[in-house]
């Protein structure tokens, strides 16, 4: 594979208090690798340790071709988790300043500026100050502005919040297309639906351990691929003699069995017992979102790392 980017082995502290440990993931030409994890679980701080922002305390950062280290900055998009553009400057001069800053030719600064633009409902704006934009605005002109110079990497904090959905559709669509273009994509985000729908690979982390690391089929065949619901009123025991069910949850009248992941739906329904009072029966496909609710809300996962590596 073609590895544009390697983190190993990074560990920072902030006041004694380890914040990230020992985390090791890559990222490869062309893919959209998110970086997921609750809130403080050090996606940031990991982001920041590779842009250089942050000193690691252990561990390496390489890119591709390049010395242990050193950072290619011009060959590097980055969407802050903070936003924030210099509030009286025109749209265009902002981008170009960009371009500017990354040694990218200005001539086709200004022709891609332009075109991006149009694309993001932007057209005509090239002329109007920051000040006078929306939020909305302002983070598509940001995100212009990371990519204006055809970066290898593109490392996106927190991308689509503050976005209606239709702008999230928009800079969904740009970031798969950028990354089919080859660009290889890091991208942090609490939009789990998002993340699904377009991420090849996924790296997930709890209290600064990695959790989860793999591509989405592998993850979810970890996990469990499908769950079944059912309604009526089941004693555990009767649940427990199911065959390929690797977990139970019930409450009330309804029974949540998570299936084992080589599980044929087909096949499995018609092994259930006759005795099984059933209302209403669903089997439904495991969503990423459960997964990090699961882990995020399970405390015997948190302390221990690498519980699932599917690299
Ligand atoms: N400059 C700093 N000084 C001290 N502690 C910090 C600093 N930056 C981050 N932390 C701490 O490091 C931990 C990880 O923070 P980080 O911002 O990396 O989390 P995150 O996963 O990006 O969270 P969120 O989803 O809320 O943005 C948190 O406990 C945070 O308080």
């Amino acid at each position: 594979m073609n590895e544009i980017l390697s983190v190993k082995g990074l560990g920072k502290s902030f006041k004694n208090t380890r914040v990230v440990k020992n985390i090791d993931f890559d990222v490869h030409k062309g893919e959209i690798m998110a970086v997921l994890g609750p809130n403080g679980a050090g996606k940031s701080t990991t982001i920041r340790s590779i842009m250089g922002i942050l000193l690691p305390d252990e561990g390496t950062v390489t890119f591709h071709n390049h010395a242990q280290g050193e950072v290619p900055r011009h060959k590097i998009g980055y969407l802050p988790e903070e936003r924030g553009l210099y509030k009286k400057v025109k749209v265009m001069d902002i981008l170009l300043y960009f371009a500017e800053l990354k040694d990218y030719p200005l001539d086709k600064a200004k022709e891609r500026a332009l075109a991006y633009l149009k694309k993001f409902d932007l057209e005509g704006k090239e002329n109007v100050s920051v000040d006078e934009l929306s939020k909305g605005m302002g983070q598509k002109v940001q995100f212009i502005g990371s990519i204006i110079h055809e970066p290898e990497l593109l490392i996106l904090d927190e991308p689509f919040s503050g976005l209606d959905p239709v702008s999230q559709e928009v800079f969904k669509q740009e970031i798969k297309d950028l990354a089919k273009k080859g660009t290889a994509i890091l991208l942090s985000s609490h939009q789990m639906n998002l993340v699904e729908e377009m991420c090849d690979r996924l790296f997930l982390i709890h209290r600064g351990q990695k959790v989860i690391y793999g591509s989405m089929d592998e993850v979810k065949a970890q996990y469990a691929n499908f769950k079944c619901t059912i309604h009526g009123n089941n004693d555990r025991s009767l649940l427990e003699k199911i065959n390929q069910v690797e977990r139970i949850e019930q409450q009330d009248d309804i029974s949540i069995l998570y299936l084992s992941s080589d599980v044929q739906v087909n096949d499995w329904i018609k092994q259930l017992p006759s005795t099984l009072d059933i209302q209403e029966l669903s089997v439904d496909r495991i969503s990423l979102h459960e997964i990090f609710v699961d882990i995020a809300t399970d405390s015997s996962l948190a302390q221990e790392a690498g519980v699932v590596d599917a690299k």
